[in-house]
């Protein structure tokens, strides 16, 4: 079945989406819990992505005098999510965005998108969530808007080791279009619910070994390989997600290959 609601942002060539002429642009208030007061804690060092517990004054000084040119984008980040079809990737958005799950599956024709808007240490900032179709014939529509993205979310089925094996090629596909030094690699593990804790185990193990290759690979000096020398953000943090009973959030179980 296709996902009825689909819809085709109008972008610009950076990926953005593109404001109506000759519309205002008056934002609703950020929800209360997308305003961070302070960075949360890591459930290990090594998964964490923020090393400081504030921004650097210079970018606090640039949000605040409105003058981000000079800090990039940093008040907008694109997020791309990847991975097979049906491995859930628009249940976790939607988990994320509206907290709602819907056990039916409409399949995603192309791409969809969601923005998040949060306010972090008082610094307005927004998410694009880009939400890309996981059957074959719809990828190369998808892959047109890997572009710009400063993180990527790889999903596979904790029930499905294929999916799993799956996630170096989309990985692959999604650094053809950006640049492996500086973007964020998540691997995430969906559907827990559906597995028992025997087979949870398995899969964690070899969802483990995967992060590891992914992690490796990046470091691999030669042109051409999947990634770079010198990739200090680009790291791969398993998290397992179960959009079917819990209630809010991103459930985290950061199982970082790290240390
Ligand atoms: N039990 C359970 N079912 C899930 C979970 N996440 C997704 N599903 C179901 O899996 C099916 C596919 O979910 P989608 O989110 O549409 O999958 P997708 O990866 O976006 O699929 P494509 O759009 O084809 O790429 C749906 O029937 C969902 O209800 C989960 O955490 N638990």
């Amino acid at each position: 079945m296709l996902r009825s609601n689909h819809r085709l942002p109008i972008t610009n060539l950076a990926g953005a989406p593109r404001k109506a002429a000759g519309k205002m642009n008056i934002l609703a208030p950020v929800r209360r819990d997308r305003v961070l007061a302070e960075l949360p804690q890591c459930l290990r060092k090594e998964a964490a992505l923020h090393m400081h517990k504030d921004f650097h004054p210079r970018v606090t000084c640039a949000c605040q005098e409105h003058r981000t040119g000079t800090v990039g984008r940093f008040k907008i980040s694109k997020v791309i999510v990847v991975g097979d079809l049906s491995v859930g990737k628009t249940c976790l958005i939607n988990r994320f965005c509206k907290d709602t799950f819907d056990k039916n599956y409409k399949a995603t024709i192309g791409v969809d998108f969601e923005m998040e808007r949060f306010e972090v240490l008082g610094i307005p900032f927004s998410l694009q969530l880009w939400d890309t179709a996981g059957q074959e014939r719809f990828k190369c529509i998808a892959s047109t808007y890997y572009r710009g993205a400063q993180a990527i979310i790889i999903v596979f089925n904790l029930n499905d080791v294929a999916s799993l094996e799956h996630t170096k090629q989309w990985l692959a596909d999604a650094l053809k279009e950006n640049d492996p030094s500086s973007v964020l690699l998540f691997l995430v593990g969906s559907k827990k619910d559906l597995s028992t804790p025997a087979q949870y185990a398995l899969m964690e193990k070899d969802a483990l070994k995967v992060a590891q290759e992914i992690k490796t690979l990046q470091r691999l000096p030669s042109p051409g390989a999947l990634g770079h020398p010198h990739s200090p953000r680009a790291r791969p943090l398993d998290i397992c997600t179960d959009c079917f009973s819990r209630p809010k959030s991103f459930p985290l179980v950061a199982i970082s290959p790290e240390g």
